[in-house]
This record gives structure tokens, sequence and C-alpha cells, in this order.
């Protein structure tokens, strides 16, 4: 089997966390490929993306351009809908029968597990792999033992950056080259996104 990290998120904008652990856990887990995965409507967030999906899609390929274990998927973007992770797998594990999947999130996502649309099927389906971030401690006495005995948790260095800081700062003028890759800086600029 071919294994494959599944790194979904909002990716409003792609930022250096996004690609620091995607490729720690590939490493860490001995994963083939990462599949970036941007969400139409992301389930557990209250405010809609700032850039549309395309945008988003399109940072993301810029992002990982020329990366040989990356690839980016519109499947969520192309279902519409709240993007719930339990239909992607199961429509990517339906595809691609050769290819083992495993949840890749960061420790903000790893403690709202249980909040997760059908969690119970879906930890019955994937491994889960948590990376911690700052501020977000991860418990995983807190967790259902069916959800704690599906998770691996990797060490990476504690990167404080998030897609939010990011707008935030563009918002009011600050620099953010250097939280992003040079072509996602460049096509945030040039289209003038996250500017109100
Ligand atoms: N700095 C980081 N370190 C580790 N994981 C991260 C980091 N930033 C985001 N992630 C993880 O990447 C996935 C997608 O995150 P998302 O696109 O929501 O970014 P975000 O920075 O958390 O966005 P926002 O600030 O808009 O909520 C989630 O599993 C999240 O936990
Ligand atoms: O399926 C769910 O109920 C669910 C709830 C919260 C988050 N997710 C997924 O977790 C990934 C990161 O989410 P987010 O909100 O941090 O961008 C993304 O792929 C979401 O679709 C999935």
């Amino acid at each position: 089997m071919i294994k494959v990290g599944f790194m979904g998120g909002t990716f409003d904008p792609i930022h250096y966390g996004h690609l620091l652990a995607a490729e720690t856990a590939r490493e860490a887990c001995g994963l083939d490929e990462v599949w970036f995965i941007p969400s139409f409507r992301p389930p557990l967030k209250e405010n809609e993306p700032g850039a549309d999906g395309s945008q988003r899609l399109e940072m993301v390929y810029r992002a990982i351009d020329f990366q040989p274990h990356f690839r980016a998927m519109d499947v969520e973007l192309e279902r519409g809908g709240t993007s719930f992770s339990i239909d992607s797998i199961k429509s990517l594990q339906a595809l691609y029968p050769d290819r083992e999947f495993s949840i890749i999130i960061g420790s903000d996502r790893v403690n709202d597990l249980p909040k997760w649309h059908l969690i119970e099927e879906l930890a019955g389906l994937v491994r889960f792999i948590g990376v911690e971030r700052p501020d977000e401690p991860i418990d995983l006495s807190l967790l259902p033992a069916f959800i704690r005995d599906r998770i691996d948790l990797i060490k990476m260095p504690l990167i404080e950056i998030s897609s939010t800081e990011i707008r935030r700062r563009v918002r009011t003028g600050q620099s953010i080259r250097f939280l992003v890759p040079e072509k996602v800086y460049s096509f945030i600029k040039r289209n003038q996104l996250y500017e109100s």
C-alpha cells in the first residue's frame, strides 16, 4: 500500500506551519505522499474564508511547487457544501484502493476530534497524525479511548504562525514575508487579498 497523509485545511492562506507539519509527518511516519486538500466550507469555523476556493487552491499549488512528495487535490472544493473529512476519506478510499490514508492535524484539531462528524466511523477508517502547535497542548487523556488509540503524536519545532495572524498582519499593513513561501506572498500582494 502507498501511504498518504491527508493534510486538509482552510489554507486561507497556506503558510510555513502547514508545510513543516506535512514534511515532519511524512518523514516521521514514513508517508510516501502528502495530499493538501483545501476545504470548501470548514466544518468547525464560524467565518467564511477570506479568499475564495480557487485562490486558496492556487496558493497551495504555489507553495508545494516542485516538492516531489506533495500533491494538491480539489475534491472538497469540487464537492461543495460542508467539508466533512469522512466524506472525503470515503471517496478517496474508493477512488484509490492502493493507498492507505492518515489524517494529519495540528493540536487544535486533535483536541476537537470528538466534535467531528461521524468521528467513530472515521476513526475506524483512518489513523490520525497529531502535531503540536503553540498554546495548544494535547491532552490525550481527555479524548475517548476509541480516538486516543488511533492517534500518533509526532514532534516538530513549534511554529507560531496561523492564517488568522497572517490575515491580521495584511489588514494592518504589516509584513508577512517569510511567514509564507515567496510565491504565495506575491499572489496575495498581486490579488490584494486580506487587505480589508
Ligand atoms: N503553525 C502550525 N503548526 C502545526 N499545525 C498547524 C499550524 N497551522 C495550522 N496547522 C494545522 O493545519 C491544518 C489546517 O489549518 P488551517 O488551514 O485551519 O490553518 P490555521 O492557521 O489554523 O488557520 P486559521 O488561523 O484561519 O484558523 C489544521 O490541522 C491545523 O491544526
Ligand atoms: O469532519 C469534520 O467534522 C471536521 C471538523 C473539523 C475539521 N475537519 C477537517 O480538519 C482539517 C483542518 O480543519 P481547519 O478547520 O483547521 O481548516 C480540514 O480538512 C477540515 O475539513 C473536519
